[in-house]
Order: C-alpha cells, then sequence, then structure tokens
C-alpha cells in the first residue's frame, strides 16, 4: 500500500514508520511511505504556508495554495486513485472498522493540520473525509497519521509473522473485546502468583479463563465495546460466572 503524508514535520512521519511491524513492512516493499512538506511548495522568498486568521483570534491559519501544490504534486506521484483524508478533531472516530476498509486500498492520502488548522476553502474543495484519533487537544495531526500508518499497515498481507498475526487476531477477535491479563516468569512474585490455570496445562481450561477474563473485563471497563446482545450463549454464561464471583 502507498501511503502519501502531507505535513510541515516529514522527519516525525520517516522516525515513526522506521521501526517495530511497520518498519520491516516498508522494508518489504508492504508499505510505500512518502512525505511531503506545503513549505517547499510555498511562493515568495519567505514560503509562506499560514497566515493570521481573518475575523481576527489567535494563532494563524495554513493557507489554500500552497496545500493545493503540494496535494497536486502527491497526487501526480502515482496514477492510483487516493482518498484525501484530514486528520483532525471533527474527524469521525478511528475504527478497527475504519482501519480495515483503508487497509485494503491500494493508496492514500494523508493530511496533517498545524497551527490553528487549515483554510475551510481547501477541506471543502480538496478533502474527501476526516478522521480523529480522540477527543483530546494536540499540537497536529502527525500522530493521528503515525496512529493510521501504523494500524493500516499491520493489516498488509505478509506484514506480520505467524505469531504476531495470532496476537493481531486475539485482538480483533470476532467481538473485538478487550485483552486478557498476560502473565510470564517468574511463576512466584511478591507481586502475587500467576494463576494457576495458565500454568495446568489444560488448554480447554485455559482457553476459557482468557475468554471469561476479556468477557468481564470488557463488561466492567469498556460496556461500549460490549454487544451482549450478540454473545453466544457460552460467553454469556462466563461472563453470568464471573460476574456472579465479584466481590
Ligand atoms: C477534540 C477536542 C478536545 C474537543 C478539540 C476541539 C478543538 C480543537 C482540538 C485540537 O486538538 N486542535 C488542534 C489540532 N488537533 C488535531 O489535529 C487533532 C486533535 C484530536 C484528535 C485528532 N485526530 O487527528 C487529528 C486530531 C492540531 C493542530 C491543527 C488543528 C487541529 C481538539
Amino acid at each position: 500500500m502507498r501511503i502519501d503524508v502531507i505535513t510541515l514535520f516529514p522527519e516525525f512521519m520517516a522516525q515513526s514508520a522506521a521501526l517495530g511491524v511497520v518498519g520491516r513492512a516498508a522494508e518489504r516493499g508492504l508499505l510505500d511511505l512518502h512525505g511531503w512538506n506545503p513549505r517547499d511548495y510555498a511562493e515568495g522568498n519567505y514560503r509562506r504556508v499560514d497566515d493570521r486568521p481573518f475575523g481576527g483570534g489567535p494563532g494563524m491559519v495554513m493557507l489554500i495554495e500552497p496545500l493545493r501544490a503540494c496535494l497536486a504534486a502527491a497526487k501526480a506521484a502515482d496514477p492510483a486513485p487516493a482518498p484525501v483524508i484530514y486528520l483532525s478533531p471533527q474527524g469521525k472516530p478511528l475504527t478497527q472498522a475504519k482501519v480495515r476498509e483503508l487497509a485494503a486500498l491500494p493508496r492514500m492520502i494523508l493530511l496533517c493540520g498545524r497551527y490553528e488548522g487549515v483554510d475551510e476553502r481547501f477541506l471543502a474543495a480538496e478533502v474527501t473525509e476526516e478522521i480523529s484519533i480522540g477527543d483530546y487537544v494536540l499540537s497536529g495531526g502527525e500522530l493521528g497519521a503515525a496512529v493510521i500508518v501504523d494500524a493500516v499497515t499491520r493489516l498488509q498481507e505478509g506484514a506480520l509473522n505467524d505469531a504476531e498475526s495470532a496476537a493481531q487476531d486475539s485482538f480483533e477477535g470476532p467481538q473485538g473485546l478487550l485483552d486478557c491479563p498476560h502473565f510470564s516468569q517468574p511463576a512466584q512474585h511478591e507481586w502475587g502468583d500467576v494463576p494457576d490455570v495458565l500454568r495446568s496445562g489444560n488448554h480447554a481450561a485455559i482457553a476459557r479463563w482468557r475468554r471469561q477474563q476479556s468477557l468481564l473485563r470488557t463488561w466492567l471497563r469498556r460496556p461500549d465495546l460490549l454487544d451482549e446482545a450478540s454473545l453466544s450463549k457460552a460467553d454469556r454464561i462466563l461472563l453470568d460466572q464471573a460476574r456472579a464471583e465479584l466481590p
């Protein structure tokens, strides 16, 4: 998949895509990531990319023309059609379903805002959709772009090895439940012992315990992710039992 990121800080994107799974996928040619800096397309000797907002108020606004020229250059770099996605607090919340949809595309262009944002006329004319990674104040859209690059790259065929794929599947699960607790060495520790079932070698009991923990945690911490109506009978019994055992 090709991803072009329009950002005043292309080095940020390069860094965040150089490590781990994403870095490896890029090496394998599964991800073709390009950064484009609107400042390289700004006219005049000051190469302005921002200016003061009409109507007054604090801060600056990113100008139309440098973004327009920068986007045109990015589009021209590859014949494949690409949605132009603006990372924005006004966007639709990013979900794994959306990540799967984006991961299936041949290409996408991500636009990152800085300052107070982008001239609305550019958004109206050039942006396909707006996506938000969460409800908090950020300094720029680059972290949102990095989130999308990571989440989408993990889903590229061949990006994950078998263990990583299994982990991804467990995260994504049929219902998208929260993860169960994880333990490793030592079995005994001053902060507690590993639950006996995990050391029992009884794989059915282990799978049951993990499922029950995921169900219980999702119900306790993120009931919005749990659609109890669509739970299987077995899952409903596991959850009821776990709730009954709560102190
Ligand atoms: C949500 C909240 C608190 C009500 C809110 C309300 C109003 C403004 C902001 C805010 O943060 N403005 C700054 C700005 N943020 C983002 O780009 C951004 C923020 C959050 C999730 C994102 N996902 O992608 C991009 C995201 C970066 C500089 C250019 C203008 C946008 C926040």
